[in-house]
């Protein structure tokens, strides 16, 4: 994972978007505890955090699912996964999110959501609504603080003016997304305050009274 790190660093202008070695450690802990037998990323554009998975799950052979739209991020990540042999159970789905996530089926044990924060309420509303989630499931939503300005405009004064302008939209989208999660009767959530935020979500009761259509019953 360190190499794949470095690389990405030497690459990408952007780099940023990926997650940390600190972060690749917590959902390698967090995916070695929770033993997902199917996982689901939004959002891959290395292949950093479905490498993450892929590692921590090798003894309960997970089948993990990516979804990436941009064909440069594509590219990238077709390298990772030959690079370092993770075909065998890493599934890259190309194209905008929002158009693959209805074309899946069968239920995901966890869901990492880090793709376009504008996307975050579609995509969970969307696997909510088709019953994506496991019962036991668990959904992990990246970014949610973005950088800071889903709290105020004012809460990061070092933020560089070049990315004030999209960050201050993408926390004007996870405020609206933060309020969908707390008004969804089917669902808890919790905001845990690490690394830019990340919001935690799972049914209420192991979604007993969710009926098929995702609705309370
Ligand atoms: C924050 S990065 C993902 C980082 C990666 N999960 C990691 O931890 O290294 C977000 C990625 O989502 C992709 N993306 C943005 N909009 C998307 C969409 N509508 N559908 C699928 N992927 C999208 C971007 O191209 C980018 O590669």
């Amino acid at each position: 994972m360190n190499e794949l790190w470095d690389w990405t660093c030497s690459q990408f202008e952007d780099a940023d978007k990926m997650s940390s070695p600190l972060q690749g450690a917590t959902m390698k802990f967090l995916a070695s505890l929770l033993k997902p037998k199917r996982i689901l990323e939004i959002g891959c554009y290395t292949g950093y955090s479905a490498m993450a998975w892929h590692e921590a799950t090798g003894p309960l052979q997970t089948e993990i699912t990516t979804l990436e739209l941009d064909p440069k991020m594509i590219a990238a990540s077709r390298r990772t996964f030959d690079k370092y042999h993770l075909n065998d159970r890493v599934t890259l789905i190309e194209g905008p999110a929002g158009d693959s996530i209805p074309r899946l089926t069968g239920h995901f044990d966890l869901v990492f959501v880090d793709a376009n924060k504008d996307g975050y309420q579609d995509y969970v509303a969307k696997i909510l609504d088709r019953r994506l989630l496991s019962p036991g499931g668990l959904i992990l939503c990246d970014n949610i603080f973005a950088r800071g300005m889903t709290i105020s405009t004012d809460a990061n004064p070092q933020l560089p003016d070049k990315v004030r302008p999209y960050w201050t939209a993408n926390g004007k989208a996870l405020d609206r997304f933060n309020r969908f999660c707390k008004a969804d009767p089917r669902v808890d959530s919790v905001l845990l305050p690490v690394f830019d935020g990340l919001t935690l979500i799972k049914w209420k009761d192991g979604g007993a009274g969710v009926n098929g259509n995702g609705f309370i019953n």
